[in-house]
Order: C-alpha cells, then structure tokens, then sequence
C-alpha cells in the first residue's frame, strides 16, 4: 500500500529496521538517496553548469556530500558549504570524506545566478529553528531567485506539521525518501516543497508495513474497493434515500446544492426537509428531489419512519442559532437506531458548539448513526477550542484529537484538507485546489458524503472519497466554477472511478 504517510518519528524507525532486515546498511542508503537526487536533478535541469550543495551535520547532509560527488563526477562545476561537520565514525562523516570536494564554511556561501542550489542542511531531523547563518542562506537564495532542490524536506520546515519554524527554504523540487511526511501535504510545507518525488532508496513495504503507521495520501487507491459502484439488480430505495435538513426562506440554497450532490454522488431518492415557510421557494428549484413539510421534531420522526432514509444532512443554512443545535440534539435523543449515518455541516456545528460535550456524548452511545462533520478552519476553533488553540499540534494530529473525542469522522478542511477517524486512521487530501474557495462548496461537499454514506460507504471511506471527487470535480470545471456547477462536474469524475473499477 504504498500511500502511507510517515512521521519523522516513523521513518527514522523505518530506516533503522531497513538498515537491520537489508540489503542495505546506512551508508548503502545514503548512497541510494544520494544517486536517485543527482539523477533527478540532472534530469530536470539540461546543461547543469554549476551546482552549490549546502550540507548540514547530520545525515541529511550525508545525502548532500554524495550528491556532490556525483554530480562532480557527471562533470558539473561542484562548490559544497558546510554548517559544522558530520559526527565521526557516522554514515555522514564517511559521505563527506568519500567526496572529493574540499567544503567551505556556509557563512562564505552567496548563491550566483545560473547556480541550482541543493538544501542539504536539514531533513527530518530538524527539532529548533535554523541557525543565523543557515538561516540567512535561505535568505540570500531567495533574493537571488536561484532554483532549489531540497533534501527530504526544505530546510526549516518542520516535517511533521508542515509549519517553518523560522526562516525557511522553498524548494523548486524535494526529493524524500520511501514515504512522504505530513509536511509535504500540510501548508505551508506543501507550497514550500515545489514539486514532490519520493525516491525509493531501498526500504521495502514489508518494513513500511511493519511500522504501523496509519496515516495516508488521500488518492483514489485508499478507498476505489470500496466505492459503490451500482448494480443490475438495484432499485432507487437500495442505493439509498437522503435527507437534507433546509433552512428559512432567505437560506435555503446551500440545503439545495447539498441535496442536488447526494444525488449525483448516487444516493437513490434524496428529500429536502422544509420549513413550511420554505416550502414555496424549495418548490420552485427542485424537480427530481422532493419536498417534505419538516417544522417540528414529531414531523421529522414521521419522515424517518415512514421513509427509512439512511443518512441526513444537518446544517447548511440552517442558521447559527443555538435552537437549531438544541433540535439536533432533541433528534439524535428521539431517533435511536436511525438513521444509520449523518453528515453534520456548517451551522450544524456552530449552533452545537457550545453544548459540543453532549452533543459528542451523544454520537457516542450505542446504536448512533455513524457521523461525518465537516468543520473549515473556523467551525474546527468554535467545536474543537482547547484542540485546535494547541499550537504544538499539526492539522493532522488536530483532526484526529477530533476525531475521537466527537467519536466522529472529522473532515477538517482547507487547502491541505485532513479526514481523520476516531479509530486513529487519517488521510491528508492530495488534490485540493483554490477553485474550491467559492460560497456553496462547503454545502456540495456535505451533499457527496452523503449519497456515499446512503449507499453503505463506511464513513472514513466516504469522507475520504467524497473530499477528492469534490476537488477533481472542480479542477475538471476550470476557472470560473461556481458551487452550483459542483454537482454536474462530478459527472466526469465519477465516469473515471466507474472505469477503474471495471464498471
Ligand atoms: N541512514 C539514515 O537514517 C538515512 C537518513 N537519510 C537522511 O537523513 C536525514 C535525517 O538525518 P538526521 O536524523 O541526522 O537529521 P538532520 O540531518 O536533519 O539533522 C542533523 C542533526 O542536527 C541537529 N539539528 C536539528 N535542527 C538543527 C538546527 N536547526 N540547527 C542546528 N542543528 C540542528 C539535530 O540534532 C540533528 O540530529 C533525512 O532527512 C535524510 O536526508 C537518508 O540518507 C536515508 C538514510
Ligand atoms: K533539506
């Protein structure tokens, strides 16, 4: 499986148990890392002339002093800087005397147009903020504008949040070693690695599987087995029914869209529940949806009896208000075993914010309905406060804090969209895109969780799902996408899926 994320904790584990279950001792994977970057960067840059290795103390700049051997010997013009010298007897120390290249203090390096610049200083091993002269390094290289290739991760940005801690290198090309690290897919690190290779330099998946780790590149291969995917045998009521909770009259569009993308996403029959007061303005927008009379907690038990639908939408539109958070836990007390899932959006989460205890006690007890919340950056602060205030924790660790104090799937997101499970699995979203930054999107993504959900999805799987059709629908669109245009984009998308799936 080889989209597991590692940790710099898991991957230092994993090169120590590769060194010990071989072929490969340290220095063979040194050697390894070495060659797969100087391969990489003769590659990608066609008449190199010169190249300016900056090599750290620590194995990170073991890879630089190896790369610069090699490039040397490929003919390329070499100058390698030091910041203080490898511990001896170490894999490092043997790289930098095994390189020809005499090294010379970092604080005489200033990069020279023409140059490409490989960061070797510090790689998963960075636990402070660079030194003054590493540090100004970064500074120079960026004034200059001079392409740069980072060793395992750009100096100064912390591997496993993503997040500088200080001044900091951006990379045109990283190149890390047999898994990324949540700080190639969290921001800013994803933005400051450029473009991302991982480089097998000898760890097999036997090891990575034997590390544990439970964290994961969210692409399609992480949950394809499990997208339902129709049969001939199917009628509307198998592939199942939705409800979406609507809002007052002036608010009734994001209950709408999210309606609109349950259906695309291939939920059976969806419902919009209605304040009578909305009825007439829902009436007018739907066709292939229907319109049901909600406006109290007994005409919503009805529905659930009388049509068994499997998953509800609660949220979008529906006001902030801490009444509408009250209705949504007089449900979840009154509905028992149904529905079998929920998809808690928007409103729904900060007009529960502040009873955020019983509502999580709620979801807890046996029988609840499995339950996506999908909170931005703002509703994760107003639901999750002590969590998300914890600025030692990544986004990552964040989500799957959430995750199991809501006992929920926690889809927390933003450019670096993180879906964590409170059984203490996690996928960091590998295709967002800023076109997504648009009114309603929030509303559509809430609608594809749960036509996956009514469909029997398992509630990580579907969160994971529906968060990258959600942006391969609108990188499918282009530029100019509205949130209404989401749902007929996803047409494209989920032919794609039904072909890898040979449907
Ligand atoms: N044998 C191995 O373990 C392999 C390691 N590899 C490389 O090794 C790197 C990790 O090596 P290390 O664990 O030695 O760590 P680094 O080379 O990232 O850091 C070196 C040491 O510097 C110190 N340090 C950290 N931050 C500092 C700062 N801001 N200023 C001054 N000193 C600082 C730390 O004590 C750390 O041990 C990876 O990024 C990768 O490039 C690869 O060669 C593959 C094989
Ligand atoms: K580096």
């Amino acid at each position: 499986m080889p989209y597991e994320i590692l940790t710099p904790k898991e991957m230092a584990q994993a090169d120590s148990l590769a060194m010990k279950r071989g072929p490969f001792d340290g220095y063979g994977l040194m050697c390894n890392a070495g060659a797969a970057i100087a391969a990489l960067i003769l590659e990608r840059f066609p008449g190199l002339a010169r190249v300016d290795v900056l090599c750290g103390p620590g194995n990170n700049g073991g890879d630089g002093y190896v790369v610069a051997r090699l490039l040397a010997q490929a003919g390329v013009d070499v100058s390698v800087w030091a910041e203080g010298t490898p511990r001896a007897g170490g894999d490092a120390a043997r790289a930098a005397s095994d390189c020809p290249i005499v090294p010379r203090p970092l604080a005489e390096f200033s990069p020279v147009p023409g140059s490409v610049i490989v960061d070797a200083l510090y790689g998963a091993g960075l636990s402070k903020p660079l030194s003054s002269m590493a540090a100004r390094a970064a500074r120079l290289v960026a004034g200059q504008g001079v392409p740069v290739v980072a060793v395992d991760l750009p100096s100064g940005v912390s591997g496993e949040s993503g997040q500088p801690l200080g001044d900091a290198f951006a990379a045109a090309l990283t190149v890390t070693f047999a898994r990324k690290k949540p700080g190639h897919l969290l921001q800013p690190g994803r933005r400051l690695c450029g473009d991302v290779v991982v480089a097998n330099i000898g760890i097999t998946d036997a090891v990575i599987a034997e590390i544990g780790a439970c964290a994961f590149e969210n692409a399609p291969e992480l949950w394809l087995e499990d997208f339902p995917i129709s049969h001939v045998d199917t009628y509307k009521y198998r592939r199942g029914h939705v409800g979406v909770f609507s809002g007052e009259p002036s608010t009734t569009g994001a209950a709408r869209l999210a309606a609109m993308a349950a259906a695309r996403s291939g939920a059976g029959a969806v419902t919009v529940l209605s304040p009578t007061r909305s009825l007439a303005v829902n009436g007018a927008h739907l066709t292939s949806i229907m319109l049901r009379k909600a406006d109290t907690l007994d005409e919503v038990l009805a529905f659930l009896d009388a049509r068994k639908p499997k998953t509800l939408v609660f949220g979008p539109g529906l006001g902030p208000e801490p009444e509408v958070g009250n209705f949504l836990l007089d449900l979840l007390e009154a509905i028992g075993r149904a529905p079998e899932s929920m998809v808690i959006d928007a409103d729904g989460i900060t007009s529960t914010a502040l009873q955020a205890e019983t509502f999580f006690r709620a979801l807890e007890r046996q029988g609840a309905p499995q339950t996506i919340i999908t909170p931005h950056e703002g509703e994760f602060h107003r639901m999750f406060k002590s969590i998300g205030e914890d600025s030692n924790l990544s986004k990552l660790e964040k989500a799957r804090r959430a995750a199991a104090v809501a006992n929920a799937v926690i889809v927390y997101k933003g450019p670096d969209t993180v879906i964590a499970s409170p059984d203490g699995r996690a996928a960091i979203n590998e295709n967002g895109t800023p076109l997504l930054a648009t009114a309603g999107s929030g509303d559509v993504l809430s609608g594809i969780c749960a036509g996956l959900l009514a469909q029997g999805m398992a509630a990580f799987e579907a969160a994971c799902a529906a968060v990258w059709m959600h942006a391969a629908a609108a990188t499918h669109f282009g530029p100019g996408l509205i949130a209404e245009d989401l749902p007929e984009a996803l047409r494209p998308v989920l032919r794609d899926i039904f072909a890898r799936r040979g449907a």
